[in-house]
């Protein structure tokens, strides 16, 4: 059950000045940063339907292609990655910070915003220095329980800071004025109802009658490794009725997967898709998930009750989908596999009993804390606006 942003600070955001509540939010690179973005915009459109709200982002990462689908203007910066992969290159960095800083100053300007938003991925860094340039209040979220570097720099720039997990806060520079909000996540999840819609996404996806769905997701771009032990274990499975697979691929992967699915006569049991545009069919499809640990995906898989078996991506920063997994499989929601063991005899050794139990996977399903993230968009919009009532009268642009 959602909160709704309280009427009292949304009415005082939208009537404490004459100009329209306007925000600029940065988000970019994967999925992992913008659903949450997009999710905190729903909920300030919510609260005050005339604000202006605008995203800052990559010409190179799915901010392209999301956020103008669901309807928010993106504008673009030029920024290089936060990532110690860059080698010489990062001393680039402070360079190229400082640029898209003033890239991102001008936006606000143009914007009129009262409030800049930086939620985790490169983009994120420039909106708070140019916020910072501005003189306009700003804040971070941080999705997952070990912070990224781009965020680490960016707390250091503003005190008001949000968490999804409450042990992230440890590891960030005033880390212990943050709130945990949760992570945002589309209306869509939070108010999901995976009993009622289970018929319909079952027909969606071509579920047989009496099948259990196993869904290989991995994460916003997909997994090699998951799509390659999803392929083993379809042509193990492709004699059973009693399974079905669907995989999402990325769209690179594609093709590759679904010629393999035809050649080993894994097509009988398992579907490949480039993408999920409707995460709430396939988290009410599936009765087991098996993906990445990325945050929103952790955050969602909480939330909807949804059992896992959380392969971390092995090469992110801080091991942080390692951290993050540990929030589910902690509480008995969710099983860690390492990515290196992840084949398809191994996965069908760990799958086989846990299918065969339901009685297990309604445990797993009911042991899921869903936290604090069905409300996080509202609670999170909710401290938005606040900052834009503190803050407006001393609204000023340096020329
Ligand atoms: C490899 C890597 O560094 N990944 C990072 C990236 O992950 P990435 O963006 O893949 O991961 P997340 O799991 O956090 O988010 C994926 C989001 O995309 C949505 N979705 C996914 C697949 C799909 O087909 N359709 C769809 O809508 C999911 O519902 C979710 O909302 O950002 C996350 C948030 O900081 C980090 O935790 C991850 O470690």
């Amino acid at each position: 059950m959602r909160t709704p942003v309280t009427s009292a600070t949304a009415r005082a955001a939208a009537t404490h000045t004459n100009r329209p509540l306007s925000v600029v939010i940065g988000a970019g690179g994967t999925g992992g940063h913008i659903y949450p973005g997009l999710a905190l915009a729903d909920a300030l459109r919510r609260a005050v339907p005339d604000a202006v709200i605008s995203f800052v982002g990559t010409e190179r990462g799915l901010e392209t292609r999301l956020i103008p689908e669901a309807g928010y203007r993106l504008h673009t910066v030029d920024m290089i990655p936060f990532d110690p992969s860059l080698g010489a290159r990062r001393y680039l960095l402070p360079a190229a910070l400082l640029k898209s800083g003033a890239q991102c100053r001008a936006i606000l300007k143009a914007q009129g915003a009262q409030v800049a938003v930086g939620m985790g991925g490169y983009p994120s860094a420039p909106v708070i220095v140019g916020a910072r340039m501005a003189g306009l209040p700003s804040l971070i979220h941080e999705s997952n329980a070990v912070p990224g570097r781009a965020n680490r720099f960016a707390a250091r720039l503003t005190p008001h800071i949000a968490v999804a997990f409450d042990r992230s806060r440890a590891h960030l520079p005033g880390g212990d004025r943050a709130t945990t909000t949760g992570m945002p996540i589309a209306a869509a999840l939070a108010a999901l109802d995976r009993t009622a819609l289970r018929a319909e996404a079952r027909r969606e996806f071509g579920v047989p009658d009496g099948a259990r769905l196993v869904l290989f997701n991995g994460g916003s771009l997909g997994a090699a490794r998951l799509t390659e032990a999803a392929l083993g274990l379809a042509a193990r499975w492709r004699w059973r009725g009693d399974v079905s697979l669907l995989i999402k691929t990325g769209p690179a992967a594609l093709d590759e997967t679904r010629r393999r699915l035809a050649q080993e006569g894994g097509d009988v049991v398992a579907r490949a898709v480039p993408y999920l545009d409707r995460m709430d069919l396939a988290y009410a499809a599936a009765d087991l998930v098996v993906c990445r640990a990325g945050s929103a995906t952790v955050a969602e898989l909480a939330a909807t009750g949804v059992p896992a078996v959380l392969v971390p991506y092995p090469h992110a920063p801080g091991d942080h989908q390692t951290h993050n997994a540990r929030v589910l499989s902690d509480a008995g929601a969710g099983l860690l596999l390492p990515d290196a063991e992840t084949t398809a005899d191994r996965l069908a050794a760990l799958l086989e009993p846990l299918l065969a139990e339901p009685a297990r996977l309604a445990a797993m399903s009911g042991a899921a804390d869903p936290g604090p993230h069905a409300r996080a968009a509202d609670l999170l919009a909710e401290r938005v606006l606040h900052l834009t009532t503190q803050h407006t009268d001393h609204l000023e642009y340096a020329a």
